[in-house]
């Protein structure tokens, strides 16, 4: 019985022993097989080598070549090491976490010499009456209709009555006087004539210095619809790309819309926009705080939009007027810039006295001159207000914003 009990005790351990045997090496696999996961799964990414930020261009030619896959955005992924990880003695590469940090999209402007080129050009194809002139000077012995022509072709430019009655008078005293008739040297003189009333000696800079510290400001005013909002985020690009902190203040109260599309650009230059998100607000107020926030965060320059309607136009008027006194209560005002459609020829020329008186503009930016064979309301405007064209916009796209240059102007406008 005895013997029987002690088989059966031995036959039971030796199937004890087999079992145990058998979970133990179940749980060494297990375990191997969970190292070997972990092992896996901390092994790092090769870090992505950031791509140059994509520069956009309106018709994209410089954003194809330098990021084709990246249109404007550039999203580099780079991945760190856990510190905690770093600091317990796990410092191995191989046993790193890694971190997943994406960068915000960059966006730079076209560079300047490109971008002036490219204005030029499109200057040129819709800008320009020196096709129309080439044809009636090339006749040869300009008749006294010729002459009416060719003032006509002025007009039609909005080069203004006055400014072309002085051009013509010249022109025909100096054709007369040198005994000239070769069209390329009437042109020439024709061309000398609209640079000298354009004035290549005008100062044109904006001025932005800061004083005793303070945030430089820039006041934008003009007509709905000109391209004010537009003009100020394309500005905000050229600042930020020549080295400003900015501040945006949409002080446009009169749309909500508006705010939000200056929002829209103070993202993608990267820049702090101040609003308010009720329609209607007090735009002084927006202002002030847009200038006040300035000052805090110690940004270079405060550009500030604002509406260009309200129910009547001393409303407007009293307004704007209001807007800039509390400005420059805290803050220099330093450019009060004047939005002008160049599309609205001579129309606008009324309307952007008024402004002028109220506000006391700096400068003017002439918006839209792609769309026009006008130029010559530079002409115009300057002569009329007695401020210079400052900057030129020639499309919609974010780089079609040009400082403006009388000789390329010129040029462009006979060609
Ligand atoms: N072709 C062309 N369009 C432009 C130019 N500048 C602005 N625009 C367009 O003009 C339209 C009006 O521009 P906004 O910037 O909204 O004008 P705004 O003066 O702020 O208008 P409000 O907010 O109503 O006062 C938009 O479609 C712009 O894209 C330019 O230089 N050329």
């Amino acid at each position: 019985m005895e013997a029987v009990v002690w088989e059966t005790g031995s036959v039971n351990d030796t199937i004890y022993y087999v079992v145990g045997a058998i979970v133990l090496l179940c749980l060494v696999a297990v375990a191997g097989l969970a190292i070997k996961k972990r092992g896996e799964r901390r092994r790092p990414e090769i870090p992505t080598t950031p791509k140059p930020p994509a520069i956009e261009g309106p018709e994209g030619e410089a954003e194809e070549a330098l990021a084709p896959d990246a249109a404007g955005a550039v999203q580099a992924e780079v991945r760190e090491p856990e510190t905690g990880e770093a600091e317990s003695g796990e410092a191995d590469l191989a046993e790193v976490e890694p971190e997943e940090i994406t960068a915000a999209p960059i966006e730079a402007p076209e560079s300047v010499p490109s971008r002036m080129q490219r204005l030029r050009a499109r200057l040129a194809r819709s800008g320009g009456f020196g096709n129309a002139l080439l044809k009636i000077l090339s006749r040869g012995d300009l008749s006294p209709a010729d002459w009416e022509e060719i003032e006509d072709t002025l007009l039609m430019a909005d080069v203004g009555l006055e400014a072309t009655t002085q051009i013509m008078d010249n022109l025909k005293k100096r054709t007369k006087v040198e005994g000239t008739r070769d069209p390329e040297r009437v042109k020439a003189i024709l061309r000398e004539e609209l640079l000298e009333l354009i004035d290549p000696a005008a100062d044109r800079s904006l001025h932005l210095e800061r004083i005793d510290g303070d945030p430089a400001s820039i006041l934008m005013v003009g007509v709905n619809g000109t391209g004010k909002t537009t003009t100020v985020g394309k500005l905000a690009r050229v600042l930020v790309a020549e080295g400003s902190r900015v501040l945006l203040g949409a002080a446009d109260t009169f749309r909500a819309a508006a705010a939000d599309q200056l929002q829209t650009w103070g993202e993608r230059v990267g820049v702090d926009v101040v609003r308010s998100d009720r329609e209607g607000a007090d735009p002084a107020s927006v202002a002030f705080d847009a200038i006040d926030k300035g000052r805090e965060t110690d940004v270079d320059v405060v550009l500030v939009d604002t509406a260009g309607r309200l129910q009547n136009k001393s409303g407007l008027m009293d307004e704007l007027g209001k807007i800039k006194r509390v400005m420059s209560k805290r803050v220099p005002v330093n450019e009060v810039l004047l939005v002008l459609d160049a599309t609205t020829g001579q129309n606008g020329m009324r309307q952007a006295e008024v402004f002028a008186e109220v506000t006391g503009i700096t400068g003017i930016v002439l918006t839209k001159l792609d769309g026009t064979a006008k130029g010559g309301i530079v002409i115009s405007v300057q002569r009329e207000l007695g401020v210079p064209v400052k900057f030129v916009g020639l499309g919609e796209g974010v780089d079609d914003l040009a400082p403006f240059d009388a000789e390329g102007f010129v040029d462009a406008l006979t060609a």
